[in-house]
Order: structure tokens, then C-alpha cells, then sequence
């Protein structure tokens, strides 16, 4: 099967689309465009994938509102701008998925919501939940709290992590040309685009010129990178021309439209590795026979039913290891409880977890999707 029709098999795409293509040439918000990309993640949603969309144009849409006609330098106007032009954001979305009887979700993201731990399995938490909701959420990043020194800055990264974070199989890169050019086209109009290429080719960074629209912050060097990020834990990506007509059908039915970016490693070994390499084993839960065999044969989420003790100090959203009733290991995760909420909750039925806690709380102690069965 070829790289390009497996992508018909995607369950989880996070789609991401510039400013240079959300807001008009600087005049407010291209509510035809984003009509169109709805209508599209409507009828993904139909064929069931799980869509999160990453929108920029904050900024751009705050700048129009304001009536600021440069950029502004000064962070807090910045700040001001992407404040306004945020409203103007969600209530276009909002209002083009109601047309599909689709609900939107505000999501903004800071750096600390990726990169901290705990925050990370927030995130992830409240993002999958809103996909099982059958809802689209519209992230962005918080720029209105986001210093300088702590902005991730583009969209194009924020965009990768969020696959990483709900481990995506597709990331989509919408921007305001065809793809990836052999060379800029903006200096070389000559250049030709790459289909294909899978993300060891050393050569891809180079053809990305340093140039960029007057609105995007990235160009294509961040949208690269961006390819690499969310490769680390299994993701293609697309990156292609956000009004061609039915891009992202069109992408859905394996057409060979704008440049793939195939992961140099499988996508499980990279999921595992993903998992795997996040952080250091923090504490260990000893399973039954019961749970051991489930988590070995069928890879499901570890419920605390299956948990006989836990063993060592560890938060929320540590990685603990699994330990079979003979000793040995049988998986790594990350812990949905802290070591003394799993004690509480160790050997738990389902219907029990809410009073031993005292309140409310998840039903596994490592999801599935979170879970790396390793012996
Ligand atoms: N090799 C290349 N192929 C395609 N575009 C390139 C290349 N090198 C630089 N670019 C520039 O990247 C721009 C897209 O990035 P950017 O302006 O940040 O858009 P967005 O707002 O969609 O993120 C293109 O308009 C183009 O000028
Ligand atoms: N968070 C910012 C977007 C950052 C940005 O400009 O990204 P991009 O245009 O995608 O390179 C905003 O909404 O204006």
C-alpha cells in the first residue's frame, strides 16, 4: 500500500491552517475560506476521523478589528490584538460548524501545557474527551498570557505538538502555497514541488527558503520542523495549498496533492519510542494475572481492578512500569493518579473508584493510548 492511500485509513488528523490564508489580504477574517475548510471537516467527520483544528489569524483579525495597519512590535499590543481578533476567530468557526450541526471548543495552549507533565496529560485529556464528544476543537496558541521568551511562537509547531499530544496519525499544514518547493518560489519561480519525500531526507531543510508571507510567522522552515516534531510519535504530514478546491478530501482520498512527508520509522515503533522516551520510570504497579494477560494479548487500558500494590512516589502523569505477577515487566504508561490516589484506588472495581477517592476520577490508571507493552 502506498504512503499516500494508507492515508485513508487515518483515524486522527490535526489540521492546521496559517494566517496568510485565514484572514483576507489583511482585511478581516475570509469567512468563504473558512466556510469551506468546515465543510470539508464536516465530511471528514462524517467518514470518521477526528479532526482538531490549530487556527492562527488572532493576531491578523485583531489587527483588522483595531484598525492597525502594521504588525504591531510592542508585545502588549501584540497581546491586545490577538485578544480581539480570538473572538472574531471562534465565533467564525463556531458558526460555520453549527451549519454541519457541529460543535466547536476554544483550546489555547501555552508552552507549559505541552511541555509540563501533568498539564500535558491535562490537555490531552480534555482534547480526546471533545473528540469522543463528536465536537472539533479550535486550538491556538494563548497568546494573550505567552511572554516572549515563552512563545512557541508559530503555528506550525503548535500545530505538531497537538498531534504528539493526541498522537495523530495525519498533521496538515494549510498554507498560501502548493507545498513544499523544490527551492523558494518566491526567489525561483522555476522551483518544482516535492510530492513525496520521506522526513530522512537530509536535503528538505535546505529547500525551504527563510522568506514568508506577510502575516505567517513560520515560512516553511517551521512547517519542516514541524514534520519532524510529529513524526516523533507517528504522525505523516501534508502540507498543502489551504483553497485548492476539497484539499483535504482530496488529501483523504490519497491524491497526490501538495508534499507528504512520510515518518523515517514506523508509526508504532514511534509511538512506542514516543512514549518510552518522555520520562524516567517513576514508580511501578504490580498487576494480577488477570490484568498482565489483557495488557500482554489484547493491549487495553490498565484498570485499578488489576492492581494489587503500587510501588514508589510518583504524580499524575508520570511513567510507571507495569509488573507482571512473575516479576517482570510487562509495559510502561503514563499514570492518569499520583502514587497515593493509586494506592486508594488499587483493586478498585469501576464502581468503586468515586468513593474510595472521595470525588470524581478516570476510569483507567493508564490508558491504552498511553500504554507501551514492552515485555
Ligand atoms: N521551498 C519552499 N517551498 C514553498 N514555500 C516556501 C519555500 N521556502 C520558503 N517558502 C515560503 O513559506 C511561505 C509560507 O509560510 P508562512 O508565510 O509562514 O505561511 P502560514 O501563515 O501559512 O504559516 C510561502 O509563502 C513561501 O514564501
Ligand atoms: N497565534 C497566532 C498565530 C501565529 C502565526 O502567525 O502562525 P502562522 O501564520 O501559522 O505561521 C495568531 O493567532 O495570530
Amino acid at each position: 500500500m502506498s504512503a499516500r492511500s494508507r492515508l485513508a485509513e487515518g483515524r486522527r488528523w490535526v489540521i492546521k491552517v496559517g494566517s496568510s490564508l485565514v484572514t483576507a489580504k489583511g482585511a478581516g477574517l475570509d469567512q468563504d475560506a473558512i466556510a469551506d475548510w468546515c465543510t470539508q471537516i464536516a465530511r471528514l467527520r462524517e467518514a470518521g476521523v477526528q479532526v482538531v483544528l490549530v487556527s492562527s489569524g488572532a493576531v491578523a483579525e485583531g489587527m483588522a478589528r483595531l484598525g492597525m495597519r502594521k504588525r504591531p512590535t510592542v508585545l502588549h499590543e501584540l497581546q491586545a490584538a490577538a485578544a480581539v481578533g480570538q473572538m472574531g476567530l471562534v465565533r467564525a468557526y463556531e458558526a460555520e460548524f453549527k451549519q454541519h450541526g457541529l460543535k466547536a471548543a476554544q483550546i489555547l495552549l501555552t508552552h507549559e501545557d505541552v511541555a509540563d507533565r501533568g498539564r500535558y496529560l491535562n490537555a490531552r485529556g480534555t482534547l480526546t474527551t471533545l473528540l469522543e464528544f463528536g465536537v472539533v476543537p479550535v486550538v491556538n496558541e494563548n497568546d494573550t498570557v505567552a511572554t516572549e521568551e515563552i512563545r512557541l511562537g508559530d503555528n506550525d509547531t503548535l500545530g505538531a505538538l497537538t498531534a504528539n499530544l493526541i498522537q495523530a496519525d495525519l498533521l496538515v499544514i494549510l498554507t498560501d502555497q502548493e507545498g513544499l518547493f523544490e527551492a523558494d518560489p518566491r526567489l525561483d519561480p522555476t522551483a518544482r514541488l516535492v510530492s513525496e519525500a520521506p522526513l530522512s531526507d537530509d536535503r528538505l531543510m535546505a529547500m525551504a527558503g527563510t522568506s514568508k508571507g506577510e502575516l505567517g510567522r513560520g515560512g516553511m522552515r517551521t512547517k519542516i520542523s514541524a514534520a519532524y516534531t510529529a513524526a516523533r510519535s507517528g504522525a505523516a504530514t501534508v502540507i498543502a495549498h489551504g483553497r485548492k478546491p476539497d484539499v483535504l478530501l482530496r488529501i483523504r482520498a490519497g491524491e497526490p496533492v501538495g508534499t507528504l512527508l512520510i515518518p523515517a520509522q514506523g508509526v508504532m515503533a514511534a509511538r512506542k519510542r514516543w512514549i518510552a522516551s518522555q520520562l524516567q520510570v517513576r514508580g511501578r504497579l504490580l498487576l494480577d494475572e488477570g490484568a498482565a494477560r489483557v495488557l500482554r494479548e489484547q493491549g487495553r487500558s490498565l484498570l485499578p481492578v488489576g492492581v494489587r500494590g503500587v510501588e514508589g512516589e510518583f504524580a499524575r502523569g508520570d511513567l510507571v512500569a507495569c509488573i507482571g505477577p512473575d516479576g517482570r515487566e510487562i509495559a510502561r504508561g503514563l499514570c492518569n493518579y499520583d502514587a497515593d490516589d493509586a494506592r486508594r484506588i488499587a483493586g478498585a472495581r469501576s464502581d468503586e473508584i468515586v468513593r474510595r477517592l472521595g470525588g470524581p476520577g478516570e476510569p483507567e490508571l493508564i490508558h491504552r493510548d498511553n500504554l507501551v507493552v514492552t515485555g
